[in-house]
């Protein structure tokens, strides 16, 4: 099919229509129902609306379509168009142009002069701008100044607009061609020629039916070799999103199937599909391990780890203390801290000190910070080495390394421990993008790492970080094993217990319940399964506020905003939401909650941006990382100042807001990258911990009502917390196991019960984990 077929020179009977409206789409077959409105057609009809129906993607509202087909009457709806055949109405180079002059890169020039310059210039206007300022003289009805700003930022874009009106016509907005063509420049319309689904990988959130779309009209058939590669790398990709390191061959040639399908053509084959699976790992875009199919990164990552391991439980390791000085060291501890170690506990310590590698895990109140605490005094008493950084030079390196994945972690860790502490992406001089200062030639220095909420580390940053592990250093990982897994791929705690080969300590007497707290029982209870409705009773600590859905947003607004009443500061309190597109979702409490707590007022200043309000004093969250400003994505802030454009040598709006120990400035079109956060996400939420903690549970959370989820969300508050919705929801939730196992091969090769090949100089050409993220 020629997608490029002018309509004049249709053979066939078609109706070319506008899309009013999708009806009904069904993702498995891709069978959709729309609604239409007939603009040209060769067919007989006077209706000027239509419905059309058949085997179709999602079509886009507002776009020009050409479909064939035939008529059917349908006894309910009358008259319907069953389409066999349909394509899009690329728009005129014209309407490209026009969509680029008034795109928000040129200050003042709006639709109306847009269309003025190209009907005067015609279709060379950007070249004819660019060597001859005088001809914009020719356009009516603009100013010298809009003028000369055109110019100037035509000249600045120069090359771009060849890109933004071809891609345009595709229906791409300029933020998504704006990444394409930061990521192929010049050479973005070549790729567009032969493989357009390069545009997938590359930029997040292009979806593969679209760049299916851009193919089509690139004569790339459905069985194209290019279009199957794709097919399998976009499902690895995928695939990884939801945390797999792999895909067991027939699981991904399946899921390729239902991805490639096309309507209308004949399914790929089996041999076709893995006939292409194959060439990628020829090719070594992909890597094959008996069944299991890799992108390269996961199965460097993963390989890797497992030799770091090795190397590292292989190290020199002499224990040159005994047992009677052990306990005499432990018990002037004791005596110091005015308590005494459970069984547990000591053995933790005790295992800490004389191994190489360990592991120690448990749930909240169980001591691991009291371990960590007791281990670094021991080793410091053992080894007589100071605890206080200042005794340290360059040459004789503080031997104390803490660490943790988040920042919120790695400061309660230091405001524990009294000792620095620091990210792992710090300790391993991150520089944002793909470099990592410390690695295997360049490790860190120190005698002993503890690395603590270990469960949100995942397989690539395990890796990264144990490349940098001198083989003469111990390493002692602690994490609380029933927590969310990472939200990148692997489950490396979870398979590091698994294994039974690094030595492990599981701390399951509870101490802080002692001192009558709920929060933790109810953690506990979750843990082992043994949490019933009578437990949701209130506690000094802990209520259970039942509420229907209709009442759900306002009573968590009133509870929070009671708090607020009292001078509870905002940071102190958090709700927390599983999901954010809801009625009781994450948007939509955040939006009562700041029209409650922090409502517009004459002299509160604010701005908007994509439909969401920012005003001064609003509690916010950084929702992507920007180390070269020093705001991690999840940090929390306070809308300082808003600034007008004519306020700032900058010439535009911005939003100041003041993190914990930083301001940082955003300008408008940056202000995507925070979001408000009276309500923010549990899986944000990892690594924090908030004095009172408000969860609203509801069945409209269904599926995200999982037992490591809820789990994780009580877990987060320390002094008090408040459910509130159905308590029936919250039982159901805590009873439902995550049964999504991630697909992860570590267990087994820590375990060596596989052969596996590990390359470290093939690793290092390989892409970084930071190009998929
Ligand atoms: N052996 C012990 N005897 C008495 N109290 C203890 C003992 N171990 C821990 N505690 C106390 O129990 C409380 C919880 O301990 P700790 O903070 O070390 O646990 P944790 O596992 O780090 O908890 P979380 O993960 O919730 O931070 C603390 O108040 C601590 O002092």
């Amino acid at each position: 099919m020629d997608n490029q077929q002018p309509i004049e020179q249709e053979k066939r009977p078609y109706v070319k229509a506008e899309l009013k409206r999708m009806i009904f789409h069904k993702e498995e077959e891709a069978f959709s129902i729309a609604s239409v409105r007939v603009l040209e057609t060769t067919e007989n009809l006077k209706a000027e609306e239509l419905i059309v129906k058949g085997h179709f993607t999602p079509l886009e509202e507002g776009e020009t379509y050409i479909f064939h087909g035939y008529f059917e009457h349908h006894k309910k709806f009358g008259e319907q168009y069953v389409v066999e055949e349909y394509r899009r109405l690329l728009p005129e180079t014209k309407d490209g142009l026009i969509a680029y002059l008034s795109s928000e890169l040129f200050d003042g020039v709006g639709k109306k002069t847009a269309e003025r310059i190209v009907e005067t210039l015609g279709e060379n206007a950007v070249p004819r701008i660019l060597s001859d300022k005088q001809v914009l003289d020719q356009v009516p009805k603009m100013s010298a100044k809009i003028k000369d700003k055109l110019y100037y930022s035509l000249t600045e874009h120069r090359g771009f607009e060849r890109v933004m009106v071809e891609l345009t016509k595709h229906g791409l907005g300029l933020k998504t061609i704006q990444k394409i063509y930061g990521a192929f420049g010049d050479k973005t319309l070549d790729i567009l020629e032969e493989d357009p689904y390069q545009f997938v990988f590359a930029v997040e959130g292009f979806g593969f039916h679209r760049a299916d779309e851009l193919a089509r009209h690139r004569n790339l058939t459905h069985d194209h070799p290019t279009r199957i590669r794709a097919g399998c790398l976009y499902t690895l990709h995928q695939n990884l999103q939801a945390g797999h390191i792999y895909l067991p061959l027939e699981t991904c040639l399946l899921e390729m199937e239902q991805l490639l399908h096309h309507p209308g053509e004949s399914p790929l084959t089996y041999e076709q599909l893995s006939g292409e699976v194959i060439h990628l790992g020829e090719e070594k875009y992909v890597y094959i391990e008996e069944d299991r199919i890799y992108l390269p990164t996961l199965y460097f990552a993963e390989n890797g780890f497992v030799t770091q391991v090795e190397r590292i439980l292989s190290g020199e390791m002499e224990v040159d203390f005994t047992q009677a000085e052990l306990l005499k060291v432990i018990g002037s501890i004791e005596e110091e801290e005015t308590m005494s170690y459970g069984k547990e506990q000591f053995e933790a310590i005790e295992t800490a000190l004389k191994e190489k590698m360990m592991v120690i895990t448990g749930g909240p109140g169980t001591g691991k910070t009291t371990v960590i605490k007791g281990l670094l005094h021991a080793y410091s008493k053992l080894e007589d080495c100071s605890l206080d950084p200042k005794d340290y030079t360059k040459d004789v390196p503080f031997p104390f390394v803490l660490a943790a994945p988040t920042g919120r972690a790695a400061k309660r860790m230091n405001e524990s421990t009294g000792l620095p502490a620091s990210t792992i992406h710090r300790l391993l001089g991150w520089d944002g993008h793909q470099t990592f200062e410390k690695d295997s030639t360049n490790q860190i220095e120190g005698k002993i790492l503890i690395i603590d909420e270990f469960s949100m580390v995942d397989m690539w940053l395990s890796n990264q970080l144990f490349r940098a592990i001198p083989s003469d250093m111990q390493v002692v990982v602690v994490g609380d094993e029933d927590q969310l897994p990472s939200v990148g791929p692997g489950q490396v705690l979870a398979d590091l217990i698994a294994s039974d080969v690094i030595p492990l300590i599981q701390l399951s007497e509870v101490y802080r319940q002692k001192e009558g707290s709920k929060i933790i029982h109810l953690a506990h209870a979750i843990k082992n399964d043994t949490c019933t409705l009578d437990m949701l009773k209130k506690e000094q600590d802990f209520n259970f506020i039942h509420a229907p859905d209709s009442r759900l947003n306002e009573v968590v607004t009133n509870i929070v905003a009671k708090a607020h009443e009292k001078s509870i500061d905002m940071k102190d309190i958090q709700v927390l939401a599983p999901m954010y597109r809801a009625e009781t979702g994450i948007h939509e409490i955040n939006r009562s909650l700041q029209n409650r707590v922090n409502p517009g007022s004459r002299n509160k200043r604010e701005i908007e941006w994509k439909g969401n309000i920012f005003r001064k004093g609003d509690k916010v969250i950084q929702l992507v990382n920007q180390p070269e400003v020093g705001v991690f994505n999840g940090d929390i802030g306070e809308v300082a100042a808003i600034f007008r454009a004519e306020e700032n040598i900058d010439h535009v709006e911005q939003v100041v807001v003041e993190f914990d120990t930083k301001e940082v400035t955003y300008a408008k079109k940056e202000l995507s990258n925070i979001m408000l956060a009276y309500c923010t996400s549990i899986h944000k939420s990892q690594g924090s911990e908030f004095s009172i903690v408000v969860l609203p549970v509801t069945y409209q959370y269904n599926r995200m009502l999982k037992k490591n989820l809820l789990y994780t969300a009580v877990t987060r508050a320390k002094q008090s917390l408040i459910l509130c919705g159905d308590p029936q929801a919250f039982i159901k939730g805590i009873r439902t196991k995550d049964t999504n196992q991630r697909y992860t091969y570590l267990q087994e090769k820590l375990k060596k019960e596989t052969d596996f090949t590990y390359d470290e100089d093939e690793e290092d050409e390989a892409l970084s984990p930071y190009d998929f993220m």
